[in-house]
């Protein structure tokens, strides 16, 4: 039960630097998703963390105790990456036992202890019936469970996850999800989970963080920063079915601003252009979520634009509409028969925009626009 604090944390691989100055705050008994673009970082900072890897500079603190000197078997870390790295000449009670039996454990657990805590984590993880099976006739969300189980054995501090659920078919990674969420209220370990998967990380953390060049790019409650992006790469990066994201012209006419998307004006409400005070004429990006956007046949609506992509999902069906270079998906359960270079018209509520400077990516709110 630990709070974990990165100060000025630095990590380059050669040239290529990964964390120039990074500051995070996790705190105790939370549940942390990290997300971000491939090779931000995340699978490094897990290792960084756990003492897989040394930082070029900066601290590593656990409840204030500097640990970034530390061993990975000092710190009192748990993992289970994607890779579950199970023993597979031990039955499944040899390897949740494993960690317990480590020269430096050496008397430290009696064989009772043992056996409790293997007993335990197998009730916890609903393996009981498979302690004694070899790994090789676990199956895949099995072999997952016992790697788990095998981290927290130890009741450790802190647990990492990488991946922890990737390689499992749908219907278990959503059971596991579940069973993730249940054993952090049992354990209240505080844990730090590495997804590429936005539901996931929308379902399962207390807390979300972002990570994009080296840095933080929002952090903050889930669903507050799926619905409340701070930057236009954040509203690109969550949203299921993305939002279209585009860059157009802003126009300041006599009654307020207005937006032309292709070649269609559209008048922005007052508290959208009240966020664009004190800008001219220039480019803002905007984020629209694909239920603000309604397709009709060609010339039916006010928004001219051809189909790049269409696809089924989960019943509906996605078309994405080329708009004078801007891609603007929308989704919806009535099924068109189109194919890619159709005509079609869109219109568009543009009071569900969200709208962010063009220059700086950041949002243009009536309280930041003065920061611009
Ligand atoms: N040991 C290493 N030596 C050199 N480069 C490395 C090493 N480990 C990672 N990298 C590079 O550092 C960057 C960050 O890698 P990392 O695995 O942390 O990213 P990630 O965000 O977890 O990526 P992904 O989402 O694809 O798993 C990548 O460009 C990767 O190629």
């Amino acid at each position: 039960m630990t709070k974990i604090k990165l100060k000025g944390l630095q990590k380059s691989f050669g040239a290529l630097n990964i964390f120039k100055d990074l500051d995070l705050t996790i705190e105790d008994q939370s549940y942390v998703c990290l997300i971000g673009p491939s090779g931000c970082g995340k699978s490094t900072l897990m290792r960084i963390i756990a003492g897989l890897e040394e930082a070029d500079g900066g601290q590593i603190l656990f409840d204030g105790e500097d640990v970034s000197a530390l061993g990975c078997a000092d710190r009192d870390v748990g993992m289970a990456f994607q890779n579950y790295a199970l023993y597979p000449h031990l039955d499944v009670a040899g390897n949740l036992k494993f960690p317990l039996l480590a020269p430096r454990h050496r008397g430290l657990y009696s064989k009772k202890e043992i056996a409790d805590r293997v007993d335990s984590v197998a009730e916890l993880l609903e393996i009981s019936h498979l302690l004694h099976r070899t790994i090789g006739q676990l199956s895949g969300g099995q072999q997952q469970r016992v790697s788990l189980g095998r981290s927290l054995i130890r009741r450790p501090k802190v647990l990492l996850l990488d991946e922890p659920v990737t390689h499992l078919d749908a219907r278990l990674r959503y059971a596991m999800r579940s069973e993730l969420r249940r054993i952090h209220e049992v354990m209240g370990t505080t844990t730090i989970h590495v997804t590429h998967d936005q539901q996931e990380a929308l379902a399962m953390s207390d807390h979300l963080v972002l990570l994009r060049d080296g840095g933080i790019e929002q952090q903050g409650p889930p669903m507050e920063i799926y619905t409340e992006p701070q930057t236009s790469f954040t509203a690109g990066f969550l949203g299921d079915p993305p939002r279209s994201i585009g860059t157009v012209p802003l126009r300041r006419v006599c009654h307020g601003f207005e937006l032309v998307l292709g070649t269609t004006p559209l008048a922005l409400p007052a508290q959208l252009g009240d966020a664009c005070e004190g800008l001219t004429d220039e480019n803002v990006t905007i984020a629209l979520p694909a239920s603000a956007i309604n397709l009709a046949s060609a010339g039916g609506a006010p928004i001219a634009g051809t189909v790049t992509a269409h696809e089924m999902i989960e019943g509906a069906q996605r078309i994405v509409l080329d708009v004078g270079g801007v891609r603007f998906t929308a989704q919806s359960a009535q099924v068109r028969h189109v194919a890619i270079g159709d005509s079609l018209s869109a219109s568009v509520d543009i009071s569900r925009a969200q709208l962010f400077s063009a220059k700086t990516g950041r949002r243009l709110t009536t309280k930041v626009k003065e920061t611009l």
